[in-house]
């Protein structure tokens, strides 16, 4: 598996992927030239007959057939977070039997008893690592404190948690399970860390070309792994429930980082906002692809060229239990919320801001943002 020291060897790391086509082409060594352009928007996501999330074909930058494709690719990448924040990324170099055991020990992780996963309770916005019961949790755009306490008692996102950060972090700890009570759940975890982390890391030199930064720009600015690996489980629930007003699996909310990996399993339920008529739209599970959306501090750097976007999980189409009552489905999802370095100074990126278009934000760190936006959505 490739690792910071060894970025330069790509084509190591794309030969266990699927694709034939990434398998067998060269890396070829970065040739950008940041060229200032003017940002083109494409007009046929507009409306909500129209909207849909672009799937980027992302071995077209790993292992290009000329720099031209590279090229093209992270302006496809970046063309698409400006529209509708969301891509959908094929031939992303992650195997699908690494995404099936990583959802295969996370849903016996989530099957232990409840009284082994409170053990490993998360306990505090600084950590955000541990484990989440149903109803500490309540995402939402709200930042009023009373507002939230009301939001999370009467309509709490219906699911639970576990979190883990990076492993070596000499503050935090990660609450691993004992490995008799969940045998490789640790390890299929901190591999797939690893993985996700270098996956992140090539999607940012794309967004730096895509941006007319050098490629290299946000390399040591995301080096350090201050991100957090969630995998979600949703209890299969009366669909009666989750339609009631405000109730959701996941309330409508934008993602804290730079970029959200997000992998589902085929039950459905995301939607996303079209931000032009502000209507949710179903992000529908798309085999081989992973979702990957903008965060808010990535539109922050970015002044907001880059688009973080609302999304939601709500009931896909239900199953009937008889003729009054409908079930709907557990599901799964892992999301990797990637992040900048914990002391990274997130301010406007350079080729984001110039007379015309001055700067929106203070520069903020990543960890007072994180930490603050944590604290605010959290019971603990
Ligand atoms: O489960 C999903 O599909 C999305 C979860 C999500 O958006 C989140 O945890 O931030
Ligand atoms: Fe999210």
């Amino acid at each position: 598996m490739m690792n910071c020291s060894s970025r330069g060897k790509l084509s190591s790391f794309f030969r266990t992927s699927s694709s034939s086509r990434s398998a067998c082409r060269q890396y070829i060594i970065p040739s950008h030239q940041p060229v200032r352009r003017l940002a083109s928007l494409a007009q046929d996501v507009r409306s909500d007959s129209t909207f849909r999330i672009p799937i980027v074909d992302f071995g077209r930058f790993m292992s290009p057939n000329s720099p031209r494709e590279r090229e093209d690719t992270a302006n496809e990448i970046v063309a698409a977070f400006k529209e509708v924040g969301f891509v959908y990324l094929s031939n992303h170099g992650i195997s699908k039997s690494t995404t099936d055991q990583v959802f295969e020990r996370s849903a016996a992780f989530f099957g232990m008893p409840m009284d082994v996963k409170s053990k490993l309770a998360w306990d505090d916005p600084r950590s955000n690592r541990g484990y989440v019961e149903q109803g500490k949790e309540r995402v939402t755009q709200s930042s009023d404190a009373a507002e939230i306490a009301e939001l999370r008692a009467k309509a709490p996102d219906s699911k639970e948690t576990m979190e883990i950060g990076r492993d070596w972090d000499s503050t935090w700890k990660n609450k691993w399970p004992k490995e008799q009570g969940c045998p490789g759940f640790k390890s299929t975890m901190l591999e797939f860390f690893q993985t996700c982390h270098e996956l992140h890391f090539q999607i940012m030199r794309s967004i730096a070309i895509g941006l007319d930064l050098q490629e290299t720009f946000f390399d040591d600015k995301i080096h350090e792994q201050y991100h957090n690996l969630r995998l979600l489980s949703y209890p299969a629930i009366k669909t009666e429930i989750l339609r009631k007003e405000g109730q959701a699996r996941a309330g409508a909310h934008s993602d804290y980082g730079t970029l959200t990996l997000l992998f589902q399993d085929s039950v459905g339920g995301l939607e996303v906002q079209n931000p032009h008529t502000q209507q949710f739209q179903p992000a529908a599970p798309v085999p081989g692809t992973i979702v990957v959306n903008v965060g808010d501090l990535l539109s922050r750097w970015s002044n907001d060229i880059l688009r973080s976007t609302l999304h939601r999980v709500v009931a896909p189409p239900a199953t009937k239990i008889n003729d009054r009552e409908q079930m709907t489905p557990k599901r799964q999802s892992i999301a990797f919320f990637c992040n900048p370095n914990g002391g990274a100074l997130v301010d406007c990126l350079p080729s984001c801001h110039d007379s015309s278009r001055t700067k929106k934000y203070a520069p903020v760190t990543t960890e007072q943002y994180i930490v603050q936006r944590l604290s605010e959505t959290y019971n603990y």
